[in-house]
Formats: C-alpha cells, sequence, structure tokens
C-alpha cells in the first residue's frame, strides 16, 4: 500500500483535498479528526487533561467538552504547557492511526492519504511513498482563514507565522499543489494526483515486499528456533 502524506500552511485547502480523494473512494487518516476524537469526554487522554489544566478548560454545561480555543491561547506563547499537552495528547493520536493504518493495510486497499498537519515537523514524511503540499499565496491564505473562523487578520497571520515556512515544506514535497485558483480547478488537480497515481506500480512493489516479509521472517523465525 502507498502512503500518501498530504500537509501545507494553515487554510490552505488541506481538507478541501482531502475531501476530494475520499469522494474518490480513497481512505483517509485524517490526525485532526484524531486529535479531536482521543479527547471526546471520558477518554483516558480527556481525564489526564483534565487533571492536567484544570476543571476552566472544560465545558461543563456542554458535557463537559474541551475548550480548544481556550486551550489553544493557553499553549501559543508558554512551551511548558504546549509540551505538557503535547505529552498526553500525541501518544493516543499516535496510537490511534497506527490502529487505523493497520485496519487499512489488511483491507487490500491500493493507497490512502495521511492528512496531517505537521506531517514535516514530525518528521512522519521520512515513513512516507509519496508527499504533497498544498499552498496558496500569503495574501490569499490570510484571506480565506479570516473569512472562514471569522478572525481578524492579526490572529490569522499569527497563526501563519507560528508554523514552519511554507517554502521549507514545499522543497521538502514530491508534489506542489499551488490552490491560488478557484476550488474546482483545485479538484481538477487533485483528480489528475488521483489518475497519476492509479498508474503507479509502487503499491504492487510495496505490497511484495510485503509479503515476501510476511512469509520470509517467520520463516526464518522458526528455522532459528527449531536450530
Ligand atoms: N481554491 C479555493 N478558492 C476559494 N476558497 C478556497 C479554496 N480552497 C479552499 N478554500 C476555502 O478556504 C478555507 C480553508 O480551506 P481548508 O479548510 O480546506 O484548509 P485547511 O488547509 O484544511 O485548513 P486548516 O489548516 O485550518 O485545517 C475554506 O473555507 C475553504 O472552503
Amino acid at each position: 500500500m502507498l502512503v500518501v502524506g498530504l500537509s501545507g500552511g494553515v487554510a490552505t485547502g488541506k481538507s478541501t483535498v482531502s475531501s476530494v480523494f475520499r469522494a474518490h473512494g480513497v481512505p483517509i487518516i485524517d490526525a485532526d479528526q484524531i486529535a479531536r476524537q482521543v479527547v471526546i469526554p471520558g477518554t483516558s487522554t480527556y481525564n489526564k487533561l483534565r487533571k492536567e489544566f484544570g476543571d476552566e478548560y472544560f465545558d461543563d454545561e456542554q458535557g463537559g467538552v474541551l475548550r480548544r480555543d481556550k486551550l489553544g491561547k493557553l499553549i501559543f506563547n508558554n512551551p511548558e504547557k504546549r509540551k505538557a499537552l503535547n505529552g498526553i495528547t500525541h501518544p493516543a493520536i499516535r496510537w490511534e492511526m497506527f490502529k487505523q493504518f493497520l485496519t487499512l493495510l489488511f483491507t487490500g486497499t491500493k493507497y490512502i492519504v495521511f492528512d496531517t498537519p505537521l506531517l514535516f515537523e514530525s518528521g512522519y514524511d521520512k515513513w512516507i511513498g509519496t508527499t504533497i503540499v498544498v499552498w496558496c499565496d500569503f495574501e490569499k491564505e490570510v484571506e480565506r482563514m479570516m473569512k472562514r473562523d471569522n478572525i481578524p487578520r492579526a490572529d490569522a497571520e499569527s497563526r501563519i507565522h507560528a508554523q514552519m515556512d511554507i517554502e521549507e515544506k514545499k522543497k521538502r514535497a514530491k508534489i506542489v499543489l499551488d490552490n491560488n485558483g478557484n476550488i474546482d480547478e483545485l479538484r481538477e488537480k487533485v483528480k489528475e494526483i488521483i489518475i497519476q497515481m492509479e498508474k503507479s506500480w509502487k503499491p504492487y512493489i510495496y505490497r511484495v515486499m510485503f509479503g515476501l516479509i510476511l512469509g520470509v521472517v517467520p520463516y526464518y523465525a522458526l528455522k532459528y528456533i527449531r536450530s
């Protein structure tokens, strides 16, 4: 199975790209969705967060849900608190991603898209067959974020500046997806990528390698145990 990493700047269009893949039946592992899933009230990650950050970060009138905005503001300029948050949430996110990956591995799907804003920051790009970076001009990025999130310009700009430079991500990507046009143009570009991936031999090569590992490793392990 070919794993395609999808990343880019904030509000550059990753979710839009992801939805086109999904509409074409490509399975997606969505890191943002998993990050929300692991902090649902009642999970062990939720309980650890509540203990670490205190009740003020949870909305008990809404079933105790995490106040993401409030926590986001706290960690924005507080590296220690950010470290504590990541220390609690990241292992749970990684574990959930691994479970979803394993499930998809055995369904025989040809390729999957791994949608994560922090693909390069986390270093996962090194383990991934192909990487796509979605980008658009700074001004467009700011405008789209302000409109979508209903936030002032200063907030949008500081969220962009808090991320790894988009030029660095573009340099490290295998496929650079320009989203300066309209949404229809973006959809057409994604369809083109899907056509190219359908033609790719990489998934078959990976399948043969995986099959060999599954067959050869137990064979030698048994041989070693019996000798
Ligand atoms: N080509 C486009 N033309 C106009 N608007 C667009 C285009 N592509 C995306 N948008 C809009 O820009 C906003 C941001 O797009 P999207 O949510 O897909 O970005 P994202 O990279 O997933 O964001 P985040 O980093 O916050 O997860 C959305 O409101 C989306 O509808």
